[in-house]
């Protein structure tokens, strides 16, 4: 027997604008399963209910559901033998059992259930032990996303570019490799500086395949996107039963790091109370899970990236001074790509090839326009905002070369270029002149594209070429 609930209740579900959950309920007494369905319903779940093990199997492959309340005793089996392909689907089960099948309860969370609930269900309960199940979820998902993007950390790294400040970053990389690398003690601590996109991650990376024992993990914590809540769990671990949701003991990112690289990126963003943990780790080289008196040494070499002002956040009262001077040990900066001279073309171009070749495209030159365009925009994103704007013209481009429009970029002035005014004053006759001709410049000549980057007409831009007497 198979039921849909559906109706009176559906309109508390309206308007909800967080995604609803799925539930399925999987029990055979239809009163108290429509009890529980109206009130997952009320609080916003959408839940479908099947009185049979093979009516479940069946709405289980028709509605994905994200959680299941599993009855053990059905009519055509018991809810242990559906267990085991849930939960390797990767859906949260949670398991009710009646008075005495306390046996089963065990045995349900042996196999992989998530929570269990005694018979009769108290419907509060119940809710609280979907929200708990919920958040469970959450946190194995965010673990799981973390262990898994640092798995081929450090495939396909490279750190293009030959201009002398990218050549003395790469120099200072090898320097430092060799020192963190054989240092008896304790391997120094590595900060690199520099602004977004600028390749500290990449640099990073690089540093890690340097090092003499880059087989070892490469664990990358991006302190910015990670929920503050689980900073400390991830990065210390923690024992069974250390908070709420923690079902099982794990291993932090610090202690998975062993004897490799832990990267420390954003590390600005750390909350306060966690660069004292983390000074203190960096000084006793022990780590201790959440919820254990036991402590784990620390062997990993520690690498931290910003792109803050570290110095700027310590005067503020934002960044602790001690852990500050412990990072500032062996300092790198990452220079921005304004500064980088022929590499911007150099990058250019291969990300250019790059985009062809993902998507099998023809290669096609960049137009002397969009060269000149490259060279002299100042990058605010730096590499990354290279990389994107070049991919984009690769991919939405019409013309045989890459013209300065495909770029999309905001004009090749800099803002502050182009809005400031000279102490002697500028009449917008000349100020007009100027920018015509400096599009004209940066086309090659070419009019349309010149009105084009003005946001005129081709007419309209040789009106106004006549009129200041400029002749291409
Ligand atoms: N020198 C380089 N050669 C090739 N690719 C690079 C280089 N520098 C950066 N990149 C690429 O640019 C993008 C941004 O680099 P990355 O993430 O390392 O920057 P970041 O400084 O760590 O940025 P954020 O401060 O925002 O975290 C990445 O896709 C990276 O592969």
């Amino acid at each position: 027997m198979q039921e849909q609930v559906t109706g009176q209740d559906q309109k508390f579900q309206a308007g909800r604008s967080r995604p609803k959950l799925r539930v399925l309920l999987v029990e055979d007494e239809v009163i108290f399963a429509r009890a529980v369905a109206k009130r997952l319903q009320q609080a916003g779940y959408d839940c479908e209910h099947a009185a049979t093990l093979q009516a479940g199997r069946e709405l289980v492959r028709q509605m994905a559901p994200d959680m299941i309340l599993l009855d053990m005793r059905l009519p055509d089996g018991n809810g242990l033998d559906l267990l085991p392909e849930l939960v390797a689907k990767g859906i949260s089960v949670i398991s009710m059992t009646a008075y005495g099948e306390v046996a089963d309860a065990v045995y349900a969370m042996k196999l992989g259930a998530t929570d269990y609930l005694k018979k009769p269900v108290d419907l509060d309960e119940l809710l609280l032990t979907i929200e708990k199940a919920q958040a469970a979820t959450r946190l194995k998902h965010h673990l799981d996303y973390s262990r898994q993007r640092n798995m081929h950390a450090t495939e396909g790294v490279e750190l293009l570019g030959d201009s002398p400040a990218m050549s003395s970053v790469k120099a200072q990389i090898e320097r430092f490799a060799q020192l963190v690398t054989f240092s008896d003690a304790i391997p120094p601590t590595v900060l690199i500086q520099g602004e977004t996109g600028t390749g500290k991650d990449v640099a990073a990376r690089l540093l890690h395949l340097s090092c003499a024992n880059s087989d070892r993990p490469f664990v990358h914590v991006d302190c910015a996107s990670l929920p503050a809540e689980l900073i400390e769990s991830e990065l210390f671990g923690h024992e069974k039963g250390a908070f709420t949701s923690a079902q099982g003991s794990r291993c932090g990112l610090i202690e998975a790091a062993e004897d490799g690289t832990l990267f420390l990126d954003e590390i600005g963003e750390l909350p306060l109370a966690l660069q004292a943990k983390l000074l203190n780790v960096l000084e006793r080289r022990m780590v201790r899970r959440l919820g254990s008196t036991k402590e784990h040494p620390v062997l990993a070499r520690f690498v931290a990236a910003t792109n803050r002002d570290l110095h700027q956040m310590v005067l503020e009262g934002r960044f602790r001074s001690d852990l500050f001077y412990r990072l500032n040990v062996l300092t790198m900066n990452m220079p921005p790509l304004r500064e980088r001279g022929d590499d911007i073309l150099l990058l250019a171009k291969h990300f250019a090839v790059q985009t062809e070749r993902r998507y099998g495209l023809q290669p096609r030159p960049f137009s002397a326009g969009a060269t000149s365009m490259i060279r002299e925009y100042h990058w605010p994103g730096n590499v990354r905002e290279l990389k994107h704007q070049v991919s984009r013209a690769v991919l939405l481009g019409r013309e045989s070369q890459i013209m300065p429009h495909d770029l999309a970029l905001p004009g090749s002035l800099q803002p502050e270029q182009a809005m400031t005014i000279p102490e002697r004053g500028v009449t917008l006759e000349s100020a007009e002149k100027a920018l015509i001709e400096n599009a004209l410049r940066q086309s090659n000549n070419n009019v349309s594209e010149a009105a084009r980057q003005l946001g005129i007409t081709r007419m309209a831009m040789r009106y106004r070429m006549e009129r200041h007497g400029i002749k291409v």
